[in-house]
């Protein structure tokens, strides 16, 4: 726990404001807590014994299981289905897959490509498109949501499969380029990696994880198909050329026309002229190129410069992708630089839905440029000046619109009386930066390797038990990779008002997904001292023990770090974990932009326990990290990880909370 003197900017007022709409507390009055089932103080035989608080979270979360694996079961029955149907089918994709014709427009490693689904298809305007159109809309509305809501999920899980894949690649290069470094520094032996050999292995780690998706086939929709993907709506935004291949949008990381071959005539969409483009990517990377929502005037493949400065060098030929475009109007044009171009007309499919911006501008919404372009400001930064960047909050929803108030601003845990952080352990012996894992002692505790990467500043890999950072005693520097949690808030966060939630954060920035957003901050405080629980919305129980052990239904994280060793609890007795977390951070009263932060079904953060100072685990630091790539003005969500029915109120009954996250798998209560 990093303890640091408490600062606070006083934001303590009457709290009869913080209350969101239509009877649900947005702040007060529901006694919740995060992670187990508990009973207000009014009925001390209610009140739940420790066994029986989780216990309640493990039957419900079983039950939750239970019936996602019954969903699966359906759709693997669904899915195996059409398997048959498509056994026989030869397609372009996969002799793509073998090497073949897969060159043209090239983005930069780590380039930010915020590819937007115009729609996938529209450049479709046959009959046959028509009807497949409408058994999809047929399919959706009578098979229910469920269909659609496992579609959204499965896409989301492929993107952040794929998105550990790319860090743990970026990691590979990052270790690469370092030893390049190296070499470079040290006389040559024989035997060992030389310089040349370094170079040789040089990949994107975008394209490796995309080649590690197709190897095992943890491509979402590995076949080319006619029609709307399900899971991908208008206006999903992907981050990379190589993240759309990864979920099977498009199936070139490089070209721009996805398109159907020959091959395809023999298949079930034998009634259609091939070649036919199924998708495109309008990249910007073609001079002519003249792109807004509702029409879309798209220049033809070929021709253009390669290294990246969009000059047209040459005409482009009537050939391959250029004559699968099946589309309103198309016609050749002298381009900019006087070789002939294609042009083609696409327009948006009649009904469909509409992009969030006119022109594709790849966001959200807008974000300000300066506080004076901020609607509905309320407060200029809530933390008082104590965060390094300011965080203004807005209320476009409450008349008057007021400030987020009841409680004091404080940027750093501060540590009830009772409470004994444990002496800093003894660090590693890395001079400046920690690089080598196989010498810091921290790397080591984290099995052998570093948890992040450099790149954007230190992202997380991928969510692990504990992660254990250099601390007080480690002899690198500030700088270290390995205390990228512990640099503050670096992302332009933004406390708005919602209508049905109360408040919620945001970001104007985009974050990249395993960048660090910030700490639950509150006052660290024994459990058994939360007298005021039926009141507070704001405690976070210091459960790592219990996601460790993958207890009340969780997801079990990595294993590859030294876990260490509790006092009273062997770790291979599931049953021992089965205690209420010893320790809490109450938020209520301080606390810093994380009491904000709302729960969802479907959260783009997650959360990670951290140690530094000390390796005690009942008391690690809690970190929300970004899930996912996270655009722009998007709400910043966790999953409060409640047991439905696990908590119950002062007179003992079982209290329920519903849930407006809004996601399509949401469970519809919060509680
Ligand atoms: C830690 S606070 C989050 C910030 C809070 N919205 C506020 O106004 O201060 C938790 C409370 O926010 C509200 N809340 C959070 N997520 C919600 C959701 N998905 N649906 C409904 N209410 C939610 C509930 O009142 C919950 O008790």
């Amino acid at each position: 726990m990093e303890v640091q003197p408490l600062q606070c900017a006083d934001n303590h007022q009457p709290s009869s404001q913080v209350q969101s709409q239509n009877g649900v507390a947005g702040s007060r009055g529901t006694g919740e807590r995060k992670t187990a089932a508990i009973t207000g103080g009014e009925a001390p035989a209610e009140k739940a014994s420790p066994q029986r608080r989780v216990s309640a979270r493990i039957q419900a979360r079983e039950k939750t299981e239970n019936e996602l694996l019954m969903k699966r079961k359906v759709e693997l029955l669904h899915d195996h289905g059409q398997e048959e149907e498509e056994q026989e089918k030869e397609t372009e994709g996969n002799r793509c897959k073998k090497g073949n014709a897969c060159t043209r427009r090239k983005l930069g490693d780590g380039q930010v490509s915020k590819e937007v689904a115009v729609d996938k298809r529209e450049s479709l305007k046959s009959n046959h498109v028509v009807k497949l159109q409408e058994e999809a809309v047929k399919a959706r509305s009578s098979s229910g949501s469920v269909c659609d809501k496992s579609a959204h999920a499965k896409v989301k899980e492929t993107l952040r499969l794929f998105n550990k894949y790319y860090l743990h690649f970026v990691q590979e290069e990052e270790n690469r380029c370092r030893k390049v470094i190296v070499d470079k520094k040290t006389p040559k032996k024989k035997g060992h990696g030389s310089q040349e050999e370094a170079k040789q292995k040089a990949k994107r780690p975008d394209l490796k994880a995309v080649s590690k998706m197709m190897e095992t086939n943890a491509v979402l929709y590995p076949e080319k198909r006619i029609g709307e993907l399900p899971g991908v709506d208008v206006g999903h935004q992907f981050y990379s050329r190589a993240a759309m291949v990864a979920v099977g949008f498009h199936s070139h990381w490089l070209n721009g026309i996805d398109y159907m071959g020959q091959a395809y005539k023999r298949g079930e969409y034998g009634n259609y002229t091939f070649p036919l483009a199924i998708a495109i990517v309008i990249s910007g990377m073609y001079e002519d190129d003249l792109d807004n929502a509702e029409d879309v005037i798209y220049t033809g493949q070929g021709g253009h410069n390669l290294t990246g400065n969009k000059r047209q060098i040459q005409d482009q030929v009537l050939e391959r992708g250029n004559l699968a475009l099946k589309v309103v109007q198309y016609w050749a044009e002298k381009g900019i630089s006087g070789f002939n171009v294609f042009k083609y007309r696409l327009r948006r499919l009649e009904g469909q839905p509409l992009l969030t911006t006119n022109q594709v501008f790849f966001t959200y919404g807008r974000v300000p440029q300066s506080v004076s372009e901020i609607r509905g400001l309320v407060c200029e930064d809530i933390s008082g000046g104590q965060e390094d960047v300011p965080i203004p909050a807005t209320n476009l929803v409450d008349d008057p619109p007021v400030a987020p108030t009841g409680y004091k601003y404080c940027k750093s845990i501060k540590v009830a009386k009772n409470v004994k952080i444990p002496l800093n352990s003894s660090g590693c012996n890395c001079k400046g930066s920690c690089v080598d894992s196989k010498i810091c002692a921290c790397a080591k505790l984290n099995g052998s390797d570093f948890p992040y990467v450099h790149r954007d500043g230190g992202r997380l890999i991928e969510a692990k038990d504990v992660v254990f950072e250099c601390g007080p005693n480690c002899k690198c520097g500030p700088g270290c990779v390995n205390r990228t949690s512990q640099r503050g808030i670096k992302y332009r966060l933004e406390v708005f008002r919602t209508p049905k939630k109360g408040w919620a954060v945001r970001s104007w920035d985009f974050i990249p997904s395993g960048a660090p957003v910030c700490e639950y901050v509150g006052v660290l405080i024994r459990t058994e001292d939360l007298d005021n629980v039926a009141d507070n919305n704001y405690i976070f129980e210091i459960d790592c023990l219990q996601t460790m052990n993958g207890l009340g239904g969780r997801e079990k994280r990595s294993r590859d770090v030294s876990i260490p060793k509790i006092e009273g609890i062997d770790r291979t007795d599931d049953q021992k974990f089965e205690v209420v977390p010893e320790f809490g951070i109450d938020a209520g009263s301080a606390g810093n932009i994380a009491r904000f932060i709302n729960h969802s079904c479907e959260p783009n953060l997650f959360v990670q326990c951290v140690l530094s100072s000390h390796h005690d685990v009942k008391l690690a630091r809690v970190m929300l990290f970004a899930a996912d790539n996270i655009p722009p003005l998007q709400e910043l969500t966790y999953d409060y990880g409640y047991a439905l029915d696990s908590v119950h109120g002062p007179d003992g009954k079982v209290k329920q909370m519903p849930c407006f996250c809004g996601a399509a798998d949401c469970r519809k209560r919060l509680f």
